[in-house]
């Protein structure tokens, strides 16, 4: 049975202190030094909606640094999404900045923002986004090769990620033969495959119930700390925000 696990890294530092809609759950202090993974600057982003423009992101300010965990919560159409998607550079913003790794995704183009996505950052959706024909074990295959990770380290990768999310033993298991929450943690060992540093969750609890929704935050924490890699997720959940080292607040596309 996974555990809650204690928090053992220090918590995403506001743009400027005291920024608004962050609660901070406490750690002890960073190194100075420390470079942020992540940095939103400024950001906007509209749409055009006939002849409308519908603004969505009205000015955002984070720093996300590696091994933490942070959860952006607020209303439906809040833009926690609209956020995410800028974050893992799927799209751009309307003004304002975007640094992963000092790499300017608000200048690229989408070819480059892909490349450095299929090497580097992890996505895990409310549905699982597994293929049913195939195993758990074939379904974590498929990012390894997606990502270009030589085959001669396919096995090994592919069982310690199961493990590491408590599936060892169901690894030739098909997506219908899993529990909701088997099913997710499966979609997790699958998004952190390739080794991201940046892993984004767009409410990953939404369809569990509380009990494996604790499990996913376990899962969680555990792949913080085993992984070194960062998380950034959305949730309407406020029993599991505790787990959080963070917790940013979206009110009408701005943190509030
Ligand atoms: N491509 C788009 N074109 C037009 N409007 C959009 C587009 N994407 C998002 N929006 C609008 O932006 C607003 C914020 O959407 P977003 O999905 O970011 O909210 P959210 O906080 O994630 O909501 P939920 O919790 O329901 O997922 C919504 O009003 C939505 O309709």
């Amino acid at each position: 049975m996974l555990a809650w696990k204690q928090r053992r890294k220090p918590p995403a530092e506001p743009d400027g202190a005291g920024q608004a809609g962050q609660r901070d759950i406490g750690g002890p202090a960073r190194p100075a030094s420390a470079e942020p993974l992540l940095v939103v600057s400024g950001v906007e982003r509209s749409f055009d909606v006939g002849h409308q423009k519908l603004r969505v992101l009205k000015g955002i300010d984070l720093k996300l640094y590696s091994e933490q965990l942070v959860m952006l919560k607020g209303r439906s159409g809040s833009g926690k999404t609209t956020l995410m998607n800028l974050m893992g550079g799927l799209d751009v913003p309307t003004k304002g900045q975007i640094r992963f790794r000092g790499q300017p995704f608000h200048e690229w183009d989408d070819d480059r923002r892909t490349a450095v996505r299929r090497k580097d950052i992890g996505f895990i959706f409310q549905a699982y986004a597994l293929l049913p024909l195939l195993s758990a074990y074939e379904n974590v295959e498929l990012s390894l090769r997606m990502a270009g990770t030589p085959r001669s380290e396919w096995k090994k990768r592919i069982t310690s990620c199961l493990e590491l999310v408590g599936l060892a033993k169901r690894m030739h298991h098909r997506p219908f033969e899993l529990s909701g929450g088997e099913q997710q943690r499966v979609a997790i060992a699958k998004a952190i495959a390739h080794r991201p540093s940046l892993l984004l969750a767009d409410e990953p609890t939404a369809e569990l119930d509380s009990q494996m929704a604790a499990q996913v935050m376990a899962v969680f924490r555990e792949i913080v700390a085993e992984e070194k890699l960062s998380i950034c997720m959305t949730t309407h959940d406020t029993t599991i925000m505790e787990v959080a080292d963070h917790v940013y607040e979206m009110a009408d596309g701005v943190f509030v």
